[in-house]
């Protein structure tokens, strides 16, 4: 449905231009972003997530036609948007000629409107061949505003609805013109942590329901994991991994995405041997086993991220019997509800270990960590 090639997108830098030196040379130009390829298959709810700065909204915004990249293409069902092939005229389609659908963080309903009005206005001032009638209009309105569960509100004005109302208004807005391709930059980010946990569900559901094909643009690495078929984590302009959700967050592919995504311990060493897929590497503080598909040889300096959920903490020994045990001290814990987290000192490394809330050790008592080979990650080093 969407396929995004080469995409490249760059701005003037700052110019440090004085008063009195009119002439001091203008910074490198900021490549926001930088060679980025992607395709979104129909149905599909994508997710461009990264830091500030990354270049997720100017990704989105290229697609939305609102930035004009400086090369690439941009093709949605089959219909190119944007293109700069070598040896062809340059194609730019306007934004409001692209027919997307488009949602922002800040949701800019209109106010003087009512609900109902909100959600016709995209319809109305559709060009003349393309309008539809007013009974149309009507059903194909009230037809949004139950799938967004704002029917019975239609006739209030938009100012005078929630902050979640109105940002369900803002979708329904956006779906009434049924869109190849809805896109999304931070449309929850505005609202606080319960409703935007429960607008999450909602997104999903709708998209689900309507089989709409989305990109989601978000710097919240929990909804993208909740909401994504597909994930792009991006940095510094590029997709450093693009994969489904569980695969990046089990599988990290460097430090930065294993960082970015969750909470890890890195532990830091170099491989000592291999066998089939079970390495051994030693670290400062003891040597660790584990299995990776990947292909590194002997000697290379590797780091093994270690979810907190994947080290089991206990006051008994089963040296021998399991591998990767690390005899080490509580250093501190934390009750999270439905987790509890305890943090322990083990020579150089302090570890970070999640587990049931029933099992509680006081600080300072000495414990056994056992890592499950099955649940570590081996990560080159960047
Ligand atoms: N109009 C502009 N002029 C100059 N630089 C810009 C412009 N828009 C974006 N940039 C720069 O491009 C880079 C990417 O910005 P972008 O807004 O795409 O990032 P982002 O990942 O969406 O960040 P955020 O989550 O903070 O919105 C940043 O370094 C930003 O400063």
């Amino acid at each position: 449905m969407l396929r995004i090639n080469n995409l490249v997108k760059s701005f003037d830098g700052e110019r440090r231009r004085r008063r009195n030196s009119p002439s001091a040379p203008q910074e490198a130009r900021v490549f926001a972003v930088n060679d980025v390829s992607f395709n979104v298959e129909n149905g599909q709810l994508f997710t461009l997530l990264g830091p500030s700065g990354c270049g997720k909204t100017t990704t989105l915004r290229s697609i939305a036609g609102l930035e004009r990249p400086d090369s690439g293409t941009i093709e949605v069902g089959g219909r190119v948007l944007f293109s700069t092939k070598e040896g062809k005229k340059p194609l730019n389609v306007p934004a409001n000629e692209r027919g997307l659908g488009m949602v922002f963080q800040s949701y800019a309903i209109w106010p003087h409107m009512s609900v109902f009005d909100n959600v016709a206005f995209p319809l109305q001032v559709k060009k003349r061949g393309d309008r539809l009638g007013r009974k149309e209009i009507s059903e194909r309105v009230m037809r949004v505003l139950e799938t967004m569960e704002l029917a019975n509100l239609a006739d209030r004005q938009a100012t005078k609805l929630s902050g979640g109302q109105q940002q369900r208004l803002a979708l329904a807005r956006a779906l009434v013109i049924e869109p190849p391709l809805l896109l999304l930059d931070e449309p929850l980010s505005n609202l606080d942590a319960k409703l935007r946990e429960s607008l999450r569900y909602e997104l999903k559901r709708v998209q689900r329901e309507l089989g709409i094909t989305s990109v989601y643009v978000t710097h919240d690495q929990v909804e993208a994991l909740a909401l994504s078929n597909s994930i792009a984590v991006m940095r510094n302009g590029n997709v450093v991994q693009l994969g489904r959700p569980r695969e990046i967050y089990e599988n990290p592919n460097c430090r930065f995405v294993a960082e970015f995504i969750g909470t890890s311990n890195f532990l830091s060493g170099n491989v000592v041997s291999k066998d089939g897929d079970r390495y051994t590497v030693n670290t400062v503080d003891g040597q660790i086993v584990l299995d990776s598909a990947a292909n590194l040889p002997m000697g290379t300096d590797v780091i093994v991220s270690v979810r907190p959920e994947a080290v089991e903490v206990s006051t008994t020994s089963r040296q021998g019997e399991v591998p990767n045990e690390w005899k080490g001290t509580v250093l501190t814990r934390a009750y999270l509800g439905d987790s509890l987290d305890h943090v322990v000192g083990v020579g150089k490394h302090e570890l970070r270990t999640r587990g049931n809330p029933t099992t509680s050790i006081e600080p300072g008592t000495e414990v056994y960590l056992r890592m499950d080979p099955a649940k570590l990650v081996l990560v080159p080093v960047d």
